[in-house]
């Protein structure tokens, strides 16, 4: 429940203080149309606020990081609620551990800052499927994020689950939520459905009762069809953009009231296989301070932007599919792993010359860990576990089915067929329609074949005696999280064709990677113990010690192509080091055990090994290789990565 002591000041003092506190219900925070400004409380009051996703860090870290956002001048923490995080079948919801935002909620208290909550139901922000669930698609005709019943009746049942729970913790209720978004720059959206921005607004009402603040924010050319009557319009716009044309358009929307910036993009996102994205410090400073003197309130998006663990992160599509990359460093002010930056302490002052900013010394980088070589050992390639990681048997039909109509969420596939007749001359297998969603690599008999890629020119010619095994392995590389209003199936959408025969009679195996990975330890006797030359998906791993007390560390894959990570059964995200720009991934200490205890990493390799299966980790982050540019540290560990050209 909300806490009764927000400032969770010294239970002693309690009685006589609240005689000096507002009770809950003075609690309040409001737009006053009259000075262009919010009160809290009756008092003038501006926000200097910052995103940052409590899904995207351990919630171990949650604290630290809220405590930097404090100590940087801010007074608010902006983030929002993941629908597919919470409700991962339906009327299946997780509240628990990294998952608990009520925890979170508290944290953001403790660290003295007042919360601007976005629950969606669509929240964009780069992660899988925008927020929502996949199980969604199960309806292949749903029309998302409209009016469409299907969709409606999962998002009241959704809703009436978290926002009952989320109306103790409202500022006027005794909690620290001050104001509420509703859905999320709508106006980008085709789609423009009223009476779907009506239906959402009236439940937030019902559920959250009328004095909450409820607000939309758009981009510039959204504000049309994201704005409704009874909702405080806000916009988004970073560094580059026309300030003094953006605001004067939303003008045209709120004639009155606080200028408000929601996202402040202070970085940018990245995808695999473009260059890394930055900002520049006084860019982002001088907007920022243009803002602040305009009396404007401003969310800078992300101050934080944390890791898409597992195999979170979403997609755009922009002539061709992108999905994001695993860090979402978003060369923020605090970094992926937490550090200050100079980018931070620039805002800080700025923030300074508007507002108190507390007093007292940033906390330092935290310490960094540098391991390796560490040499991997092959354990089998992954069709030697299909048993295990498809306990239940494949599913079987004349055409392939997509990873939702067989419930499969996120990760991979297997689709098996067997060929009818000799293919004795090398015949190309393709899929129609650009039917890859999103990756399959091809094998024969075990055989490793090729890739086929989505919007990709990939060719794979294969041969093969009637009766081998045909495998595609598909990747989920992330359903998308922007723009298209076409939902985003994933697997084999279309049959096979090979030469001019199109392929049926398929079976599908649904992995569940993770399961195998986590509880591996005991199935490792299981294994074959010659485990065949590596060929295709295959399964690496080893284990370790960490020196000393260690420190957060980078994991570094030079010579490795493509594949899922796993430390001590967690989940760390892809790595795609032939592609990059990110050729690192994060690793936060407190995934790690204790020095004297051995921690274990395996790999999952989709495609080629190096000669050599090493790893590293880092002291530093490497996100920013440009394309068929590879890093390599030599192996003795020197101070400065080489660059090898080519790749
Ligand atoms: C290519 C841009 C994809 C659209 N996203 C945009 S404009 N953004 C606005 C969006 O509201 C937020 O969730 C983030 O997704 C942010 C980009 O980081």
């Amino acid at each position: 429940m909300a806490p009764k002591n927000p400032l969770c000041l010294p239970s002693l003092l309690l009685p006589l203080l609240t005689l000096l506190l507002p009770q809950a219900d003075t609690r309040s925070f409001v737009v006053d149309r009259d000075h262009n400004r919010f009160l809290l409380d009756g008092t003038p009051f501006r926000y200097v606020s910052g995103s940052l996703h409590y899904f995207r860090v351990p919630r171990v870290l949650w604290a630290d990081r809220l405590f930097k956002m404090r100590m940087s001048g801010l007074n608010v923490v902006q983030f929002y609620v993941p629908w597919n995080y919470h409700e991962p079948e339906p009327g299946v919801y997780n509240f628990n551990g990294s998952r608990d935002l009520f925890a979170f909620l508290k944290e953001a208290t403790l660290a003295n800052l007042l919360v601007i909550l976005r629950p969606g139901p669509y929240i964009c922000a780069e992660w899988e499927m925008g927020g929502l669930p996949a199980w969604l698609l199960r309806k292949p005709k749903i029309h998302l994020r409209t009016s469409d019943p299907d969709f409606l009746a999962a998002v009241d049942s959704w809703f009436k689950v978290l926002l009952p729970r989320i109306y103790p913790w409202l500022y006027h209720n005794g909690g620290n939520i001050i104001s509420i978004q509703v859905e999320n720059e709508y106006g980008s959206y085709r789609a423009c459905d009223v009476s779907y921005m009506r239906h959402l607004a009236g439940l937030f009402r019902a559920l959250l009762g009328d004095k909450i603040l409820l607000f939309t924010t758009d981009g510039p050319e959204g504000l049309k069809c994201g704005s409704l009557q009874g909702l405080y319009t806000t916009v988004d716009f970073g560094p580059a953009d026309n300030m003094t044309k953006i605001f004067g358009l939303l003008r045209k929307y709120e004639p009155r009231g606080p200028l408000v910036n929601s996202e402040y993009y202070t970085g940018w996102l990245d995808y695999w296989g473009q260059n890394h994205s930055t900002r520049s410090v006084p860019a982002v400073t001088k907007g920022l301070e243009k803002m602040l003197k305009l009396g404007a309130s401003v969310n800078m998006y992300m101050f934080h932007g944390g890791t898409n663990f597992g195999y979170w992160n979403g997609a755009d599509e922009k002539g061709r599919f992108l999905p994001i990359t695993t860090s979402y460093d978003y060369d923020a002010p605090i970094s992926e792993a937490g550090d200050p930056t100079p980018k931070l302490l620039a805002i800080r002052n700025v923030i300074s010359k508007f507002q108190e900013v507390p007093l007292g010394p940033l906390p330092p980088p935290s310490p960094k860990m540098k391991l390796g070589p560490l040499t991997l050992h092959l354990d089998g390639n992954l069709l030697d576990f299909l048993d295990l990681l498809c306990p239940q048997g494949p599913i079987h039909s004349i055409l392939p089915m997509t990873f939702e109509a067989v419930n499969q969420v996120h990760g991979y596939m297997l689709y098996r067929t067997y060929l009818t007749y000799t293919v004795s001359e090398p015949t190309q297998l393709w899929v129609p329609n650009n039917g890859v969603h999103d990756r399959a690599y091809v094998m024969v008999d075990g055989v490793f074949q090729g890739v086929l890629e989505r919007n990709m020119k990939h060719n794979v010619f294969l041969m093969g005696k009637v009766g081998d095994k045909l495998d595609v392995l598909l990747e989920n590389m992330g359903r998308l999280s922007f723009g298209s209003n076409s939902s985003d199936f994933k697997g084999l959408l279309q049959p096979p064709i090979l030469g001019q025969t199109v392929l049926t009679q398929w079976m599908m195996f649904p992995l569940k990677v993770d399961n195998l990975v986590k509880w591996w330890f005991p199935i490792q006797p299981l294994k074959s113990s010659h485990p065949q030359a590596p060929s295709g998906p295959t399964f690496y791993s080893t284990t370790f010690p960490i020196l000393n007390s260690g420190g957060d560390t980078f994991l570094f894959l030079p010579g490795w192509t493509k594949g899922q990570v796993w430390i001590n059964g967690f989940n760390l995200g892809r790595y795609w080091t032939k592609r990059g720009p990110q050729q690192t991934l994060y690793v936060p200490r407190p995934l790690l055990f204790p020095r004297g205890t051995h921690n274990r990493i395996t790999l999952l390799e989709l495609e080629n090994v190096p000669p050599q299966p090493q790893i590293q980790f880092l002291d530093r982050p490497i996100l920013n290789s440009t394309k068929h540019r590879t890093y390599i540290y030599s192996l003795s560990g020197a101070s400065e990565p080489m660059e090898l050209s080519g790749h």
